[in-house]
């Protein structure tokens, strides 16, 4: 049985590589598959400059494999210090395509981010003018609001008010999670998308929780019941050009994920393409792939459809993956989507 499936390769819109080894392990694995990436700056310390990201474009470069072809698209770490001027000439000098803002403490290595969003309303209106995306991790980080609840008061407190206020500037609802984030997404006249991860589609809360605790599937925001990864699936596989591909890969050593108080991630930047195919047959969609992972990011960020094609292919068994990849002394746990994977992505050409 072959049934190939050949789609434009696609692009990771949210994806972090780390530094190091680290960087240096879990890079080529994006590269297979993928043309670019948005590359996420929560380094410690953070990409908060325009050299800082050009430095790291260069780091992550010197990492793509010679045979393999990969743009890196660097983000800028929202601080309330950030000058407004500094991230428009990276964004004028093409370094830069957009900016992150992460609620102080809502992840992982947050501690340098928002606290308040009144005090990076300069910068933002500086964005808005110059049509610079705003790329955000949609959680409050109030104490007091329940942890499966941070995204959607983070709508309706900090999200909702902040576009009333400033209309023009372009959002970016990272790793939406919950059906309230895909319907306020659908709300949205224009200058409003979200990325969609591959864990998010595939899982749900009960699998953390259900029968032992999983730290492999601990992640920010934290999984949510089934009717919202139904929500997610139905707006990633509706072909609305609002919903793109962001795999939100964060590899973090087995030892930081298998202990006490693990670290927030899913390493899913090797099996992602698999793991899509399978989900979108399932419900009958897999001609809405493409759209999904390689042209409605593209679009929204203008750039131009990547020329090189993937090729997706049908196995007769289902899919073995290393259950974990090296990176210098450690290693990282590669994400188990829980359900057998009869798709291979194959063939990337680069071109
Ligand atoms: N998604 C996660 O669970 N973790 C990300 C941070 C983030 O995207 O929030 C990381 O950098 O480890
Ligand atoms: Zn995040
Ligand atoms: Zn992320």
């Amino acid at each position: 049985m072959t049934e190939d499936l050949v789609i434009t390769r696609p692009d990771d819109m949210h994806l972090h590589l780390r530094d190091g080894e680290m960087l240096g392990a879990v890079t080529p694995c994006s590269c297979r598959d993928f043309a670019r990436a948005i590359i996420m700056p929560n380094l410690v310390p953070p990409v908060t400059t325009a050299a800082a990201a050009r430095a790291y474009r260069g780091r992550i470069l010197a990492a793509v494999p010679e045979t393999d072809a990969f743009e890196p698209l660097m983000t800028l770490y929202l601080t309330e210090t950030t000058d407004p001027a500094e991230l428009k000439a990276g964004f004028r000098d093409g370094i830069v395509k957009a900016a992150k803002l992460y609620p102080a403490d809502a992840t992982t290595n947050s501690d340098s981010g928002v606290r308040d969003i009144r005090n990076v309303m300069p910068v933002l209106e500086r964005m808005a003018d110059a049509g610079i995306s705003l790329l955000v991790h949609g959680e409050v980080t109030d104490p007091e609001i329940d942890i499966f609840d941070r995204e959607a008061v983070f709508i309706d407190h900090v999200l909702d008010p902040l576009r009333k206020e400033l209309p023009e500037l372009r959002v970016v609802l990272e790793h939406v999670t919950t059906r309230n984030g895909v319907d306020y997404v659908k709300s949205a006249d224009a200058g409003l998308a979200a990325t969609l991860t591959t864990h998010h589609l595939s899982l749900n809360r009960n699998d953390i929780l259900a029968g032992g605790i999983r730290p492999h599937y601990y992640c920010l925001p934290v999984l949510k019941r089934e009717e919202h990864r139904q929500a997610l699936l139905a707006a990633a596989t509706s072909g609305d050009a609002r919903f793109f591909l962001g795999t939100d890969s964060a590899p973090h050593p087995t030892t930081a994920k298998e202990t006490a108080c693990g670290c927030a991630g899913m390493f899913t930047s090797v099996n992602t393409m698999p793991i899509l195919a399978t989900l979108f047959e399932q419900v009958a969609k897999l001609d809405r792939i493409e759209a999904f992972t390689s042209l409605n990011g593209a679009a929204f960020y203008g750039l131009a459809r990547n020329s090189g094609k993937l090729h997706l292919r049908k196995r007769a068994e289902p899919q073995v993956w290393p259950e974990r990849i090296r990176a210098g002394q450690e290693d990282v746990t590669v994400c188990d989507p829980g359900f057998p994977v009869y798709w291979d992505a194959i063939e990337g050409t680069a071109a």
